[in-house]
């Protein structure tokens, strides 16, 4: 087989470069693979615009090698380029819901393994606009905090550096006004929420079952939004729903499964951020969501259903 890696050096783990030798080598000396390919990429867009110019029959299978940014920037490529060669997933990055999410391998081994039993599934995506999501897409409050987090200090802190800027953020982002609409089949009306979040796998933000009912294989995504609630007297059992996977049930949370969604601004939100999978959506609302039913073909480990 031909593999090429496309691999985002300043992703958080510092330990990856010794994982990969060790993969490289153990694909060759196995012949598991003929030929292998590396890419770094040096900044925003390189690992997109390399997945874009792929052919079907360039590689047997491409490997995206860094966190939840590099994964949606591949994702996006292989999706243009329309190759449809099948993707692994090596997670070099900070929270990687994703890869936790499908139980893919975390050692060379595993990984190696994983590529010569070259087990596949075809998964759904997200679409927003004109970009694609592998994970989620998510705004309001606390959902910023991907790219406020800078790289330095997520390498030195990894997940504790997400915890410590949503402790700084939560007091400022509490009195901001998040009123929107959502029109869709299943769900339409305005509210004035503390976040929502489109979900494609169940695990977001570090909560393995933030969504508890969602499925990469369902072509459904699954919707939350939880509106403006009294903190002091709703929120305490928000949050022990939240540890029993029963918070789609919390009155203050509208929880659905749809194929579309559009979410529109009021004049005052017209400038909230929209977070998808870790990146910023430049254009902001309003959007137009929808499942992309089996875009990917993932490889994955053979005892994951
Ligand atoms: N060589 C590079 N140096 C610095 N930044 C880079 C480089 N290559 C890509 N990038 C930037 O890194 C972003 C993606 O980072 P990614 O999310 O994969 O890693 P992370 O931030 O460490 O992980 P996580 O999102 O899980 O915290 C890309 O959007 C791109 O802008």
């Amino acid at each position: 087989m031909k593999g090429l890696f496309i691999i985002n050096p300043s992703s958080g783990k510092q330990n990856i470069d010794s994982m990969l030798r060790e993969i490289m080598a153990t694909l060759i000396l196995d012949q598991i693979c003929s030929h292998v390919d590396v890419f770094y990429t040096k900044g925003k867009d390189d690992a997109k615009n390399r997945a874009a110019e792929l052919k079907p029959g360039d590689y047997d299978f491409i490997v995206s090698v860094g966190g939840d940014g590099t994964l949606n920037e591949v994702t996006n490529g292989l999706i243009l380029s329309e190759s449809n060669i099948p993707m692994a997933i090596i997670s070099a990055g900070t929270v990687n819901d994703f890869a936790t999410y499908m139980k893919l391998p975390q050692t060379a081994d595993g990984f190696c393994q994983m590529i010569k039993d070259f087990q596949t599934k075809k998964v759904d995506v997200g679409r927003v606009n004109n970009e694609y999501f592998i994970n989620v897409l998510a705004a309001g409050m606390l959902t910023d905090i991907a790219y406020k987090v800078p790289k330095d200090k997520k390498a030195v802190l990894g997940k504790m550096a997400y915890y410590l800027e949503g402790v700084k953020e939560f007091p400022k982002q509490l009195s901001q006004n998040m009123t929107l609409t959502f029109n869709s089949k299943e769900y339409s009306g305005t509210e004035d929420i503390m976040l929502f979040l489109v979900a494609n796998s169940k695990s977001v933000g570090g909560f393995a079952d933030a969504a508890p009912l969602a499925s990469v294989s369902d072509g459904y995504l699954d919707v939350m939004i939880i509106k403006k609630m009294a903190l002091l007297t709703e929120a305490p059992d928000l949050i022990f729903k939240l540890f029993q996977g029963e918070h789609p049930k919390h009155p203050s949370i509208e929880y659905f499964q749809t194929k579309e969604l559009s979410v529109l601004p009021t004049e005052q939100t017209a400038g909230i951020a929209i977070d998808y999978d870790g990146e910023i959506l430049e254009e902001g609302l309003p959007v137009d969501i929808s499942i992309v039913p089996e875009a990917l073909n993932l490889i994955i480990l053979r005892t994951t259903n």
